[in-house]
């Protein structure tokens, strides 16, 4: 009965916008709604006895009946989201953060989404993340996905505009630029500097070139805090962006496997590019892949330090800044939207019987 109420508080909060605080179909107060999302008040109330709205009973302490997620997307580049900053996780046992990503990840069994993301109060930071690929691997940063986190930990967890999120790359610095409303949000991202991932002695902008299906290919490889692979086409929407990423994803010259970018030059301001996403196959777009493109282009003088990027998803806009004493290298900064699609409770069997697939 409070699994049903549940769910029907979920669905009705989605049908309402969330932000507009429906549940049961009554309409919560506008800033409570806001503030919290109809599910959130719905849970609070049945901690102190039973909901007011929909009836159903809590008796004091609840037992959630599964594991809340949240599936947000910046550019149709999709993860669920596990809020660690709303309590902590007790995953059952034999579950563990990757198993639920491949879990998640699957469109038919699961949710569907590009992996899992992880988010958190840091302890250098107001903010901390970790995510893990469509595979279960992890990687160091995830552009897109930064600025959803950026997004919920503003408007869910009420955090400043501007504030520091911890991720295995290092602290990144997010800002909310536009937050017309719960679930939509435009934010930068000082996104650090790019350094090579070249041999010894290499820098920015030399290239290396790899033995592929028979025939040579010279690639860009570029770190924005995870591993690229960048090369350029002709014609993007042409590049054998599933047959090849993989092979580049997998090249013995990439041990630890790599992003692999293909970008079309349109214009010196304008960047279109497709991406084979480590862990995740092809996507609908890729925010540190469209840096390491930007850092390319620029480095070999085919285009400039700032420019537009056009995915399949939509566009970002990417600046790298000249060098600076503090930042030989320069910063780059990503500007792009994030999106919230749904709040959702996954069934502990669920969980536990998808991840042990
Ligand atoms: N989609 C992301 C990058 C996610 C991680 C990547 N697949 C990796 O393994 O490094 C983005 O928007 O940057």
């Amino acid at each position: 009965m409070e699994l049903a109420a549940l769910v029907a508080a979920a669905m009705a909060g989605l049908a309402g916008g969330l932000g507009a605080g429906w549940h049961a179909g009554r309409r919560w107060g506008r800033e409570e709604g806001k503030a919290l999302g109809a599910l959130e008040l719905h849970r609070r109330a049945l901690r102190n006895g039973r909901c007011p709205i929909c009836g159903a009973r809590g008796g004091g302490a609840v037992r959630e009946p599964g594991l809340s997620v949240v599936k947000m997307h910046g550019l149709g580049n999709a993860y669920v989201y596990v809020d660690l900053a709303a309590g902590d996780v007790a995953l059952p046992e034999g579950v563990t953060w990757p198993s639920l990503a491949r879990a998640v990840a699957d469109p038919h069994l699961g949710i569907g989404s590009d992996g899992l993301i992880l988010m958190a109060r840091g302890r250098a930071a107001p903010a901390a993340m970790r995510i893990f690929n469509a595979d279960g691997s992890e990687g160091e940063m995830c552009g897109n996905g930064i600025r959803a986190v950026a997004m919920w930990m503003h408007q869910r967890h009420g955090l400043p505009r501007h504030f520091d999120v911890e991720t295995l790359a290092g602290l990144r610095s997010v800002e909310i630029l536009e937050s017309p409303s719960f679930g939509r949000a435009r934010v930068r991202v000082d996104m650090g500097a790019p350094h090579e991932v070249g041999p010894a002695g290499s820098a920015l902008g030399d290239s290396v070139s790899l033995e592929v299906r028979g025939e040579r290919l010279e690639v860009w490889p570029i770190s924005v805090g995870n591993p690229h692979a960048v090369l350029f086409v002709e014609d993007v929407d042409r590049a054998p962006v599933r047959e090849v990423g993989p092979l580049i994803e997998r090249h013995e010259r990439f041990p630890g496997r790599v992003n692999v970018e293909f970008v079309q030059v349109v214009e010196p301001g304008r960047l279109k590019m497709r991406v084979w996403e480590r862990g995740s196959g092809e996507t609908m777009a890729c925010g540190t892949g469209a840096c390491a493109c930007v850092v390319a282009a620029a480095a070999t003088g085919r285009a400039g330090r700032r420019a537009e990027v056009e995915l399949p998803g939509g566009r970002l806009e990417v600046e790298w800044d000249e060098p600076d004493p503090g930042h030989p290298l320069g910063r780059i900064r990503m500007t792009g939207p994030a999106r919230l699609v749904m709040e959702a409770t996954l069934p502990w069997d669920w969980v536990k019987e998808a991840s042990a697939r």
